[in-house]
């Protein structure tokens, strides 16, 4: 039997403590602070988190598309910076992480910009369209199985989710590493790359996020 509570839980505990309900930037520092000090998880992060900030509102996006929600740090930081108006999807596969992620976007307040989808990323992209009346994606976070960010990319391709000027945003490249998401969109004639080196998150480690617009 399961006993006592997972990692995501006490994550949740220590924002339902030590953050203030409606702040999102003190649900941020509340998982940052705990995660540094009590207990590593796969937050972005800190460091890499700041340059998500810096892309997102260089971007602006009215439509959001976010692949690995986990326990929804990076889903808060994300929609804290979105236009009133503006849409955030976000996909999780593991039910029990999107439960604990929709109660932090709800303690942050955020819960009206957010739309959080259950499933695999591979089953819920080509119903972007129909589902949630999406016409394309100003803006993606690649966050999720590592080896599912090539393959996942084509399929918005496919699906005729990206328009010239889409930016990808794709955490991890370096470690655990992406390296055929990497060799894709690098070696592609439809995206302009960039690589944003950092740290891994609450680590000495090196890791980065890549950065490529769609060019139609
Ligand atoms: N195809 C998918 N569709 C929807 N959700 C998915 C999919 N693959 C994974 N997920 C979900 O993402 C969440 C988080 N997740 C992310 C990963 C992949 N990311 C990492 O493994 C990772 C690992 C490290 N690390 O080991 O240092 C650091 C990081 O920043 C990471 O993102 N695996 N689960 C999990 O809840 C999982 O259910
Ligand atoms: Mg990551």
């Amino acid at each position: 039997i399961m006993t006592g509570t997972s990692r995501p839980q006490r994550m949740l505990k220590a924002v339902q403590k030590n953050a203030t309900k409606g702040d999102p930037q003190s649900v941020i520092s509340a998982i940052d602070y705990y995660c540094r000090h009590k207990e590593w998880a796969m937050n972005v992060g800190d460091d890499k988190g700041l340059i998500l900030d810096s892309v997102l509102m260089e971007v602006n996006p009215s439509t959001v598309l976010e692949l690995g929600t986990y326990c929804g740090y990076s889903t808060v930081r994300i929609a804290r910076l979105m236009s009133p108006g503006s849409k955030l999807i976000t996909v999780e596969f593991n039910p029990a992480f999107a439960e604990v992620a929709r109660q932090i976007i709800a303690y942050a307040g955020l819960q009206d910009k957010v739309t959080l989808v259950e499933g695999s990323s591979g089953d819920l992209i080509p119903k972007m369209k129909e589902r949630f009346g999406i016409k394309y994606f100003d803006f993606v976070f690649l966050d999720h199985w590592k080896d599912s960010y090539a393959p996942d990319t084509k399929l918005l391709e496919d699906c005729g989710l990206l328009k010239k000027g889409t930016v990808l945003l794709a955490d991890n490249v370096i470690c655990p590493g992406a390296p055929e998401y990497l060799k894709y969109v690098r070696n592609s004639p439809r995206y302009e790359s960039r690589y944003y080196k950092s740290n891994l998150e609450y680590t000495k480690a090196e890791d980065g996020l890549e950065k490529s617009v769609f060019l139609g």
